[in-house]
């Protein structure tokens, strides 16, 4: 039996400082993660014969690196579980977008096979096999708009104004670890607390960085900026503003020069409503 249309919604940074450095290399963030209703979907049909597999593929990612068939196959290593699944991939959201779509998806991969398996893993074992496959996985995973800290792993949820955003979608790929790795990156934000995002403080650090190396995202931001409240989410490419309201969201994305879609900010991912579904349903 297949259970389909399994939600993996997109995300936006709505902040992004670079307070940090570990000692491996990687950055120390303070960010704050809210969901949109608008993102890629999953088919999963369980299998008693222990394959994983995986449709359609998706351009210039190896089979062995999808985050879906990782995420499956790091299920079945922990679990010893003889299960299997073929999956479908209904792929909506730009890749490296900063929009974590991978990640997403790779969460949703986790929690929808943990149900339809009956492994039984907690939320918080699923976090922590996340974090494994990526940063951003664990906030996908746990579902609740949040304030994270550390790599992004550390969460604290809160409760934010849910407004409806254009996302516009510059043509092109960011590639994350160049912009880490890049010498003019800002890596010494003070860190903020909570209460000063809510009162309005904090930028995304990595745009300017992001902007030099692509024109077409300082063309789309300039432009966003003109119209609105216009950000980079993550490390790009994607940037975004809040609009009044649903019209007001759409009219500004058809006035856009470029691609995108409008959607409705959530603070519980679609994720969660789903898997309430499946626990109705049982
Ligand atoms: C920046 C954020 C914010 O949400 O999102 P995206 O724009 O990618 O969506 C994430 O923290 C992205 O985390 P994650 O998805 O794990 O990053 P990856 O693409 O695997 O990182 C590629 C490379 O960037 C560098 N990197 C990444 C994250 C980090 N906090 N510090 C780093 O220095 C590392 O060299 C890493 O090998
Ligand atoms: N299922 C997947 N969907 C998207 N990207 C994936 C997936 N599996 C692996 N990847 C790899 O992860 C990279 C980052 O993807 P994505 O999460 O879409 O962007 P971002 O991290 O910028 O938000 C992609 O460029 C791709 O190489």
């Amino acid at each position: 039996m297949t259970s389909s249309d399994w939600p993996a919604p997109a995300k936006l940074n709505l902040f992004l400082h670079v307070v940090g450095r570990r000692s491996d290399g990687y950055h120390l963030l303070q960010t704050v993660f809210q969901f949109l209703d608008h993102g890629d979907r999953l088919d999963f049909s369980p299998t008693t014969d222990g394959r994983v597999t995986l449709e359609p593929a998706l351009p210039g990612v190896r089979e062995a690196d999808n985050l879906v068939l990782r995420a499956a196959r790091r299920l079945q290593a922990v679990t010893g579980t003889g299960l299997g699944a073929h999956i479908r991939l209904h792929k909506r959201l730009p890749m490296g977008g900063g929009l974590g779509g991978g990640s997403s998806d790779a969460a949703t991969t986790l929690v929808a096979l943990n149900r339809l398996w009956s492994l039984g893993l907690p939320p918080v074992e699923l976090e922590r096999l996340g974090l494994e496959l990526g940063a951003d996985v664990p906030v996908f995973v746990r579902g609740l708009a949040s304030w994270a800290e550390g790599v992004g792993e550390r969460l604290t949820p809160v409760e934010l104004p849910e407004p409806w955003y254009v996302v516009l979608a510059p043509a092109c790929h960011v590639d994350t670890g160049a912009v880490f790795a890049d010498p003019e990156l800002t890596r010494d934000s003070k860190p903020l607390k909570i209460s000063d995002f809510l009162s309005g403080r904090g930028g995304n650090d990595c745009e300017a960085v992001v902007a030099r190396r692509y024109p077409a995202v300082a063309a789309a931001l300039d432009w966003l900026r003109r119209h609105g409240d216009g950000r980079m989410t993550g490390t790009g490419a994607c940037v975004f503003a809040p609009c009044g309201d649903e019209a007001a969201a759409r009219a500004l994305l058809a006035a856009a020069p470029l691609p995108g879609f409008a959607a409705r900010g959530c603070n519980r991912s679609p994720l969660l409503a789903r898997l309430a579904e499946e626990d109705r349903d049982a």
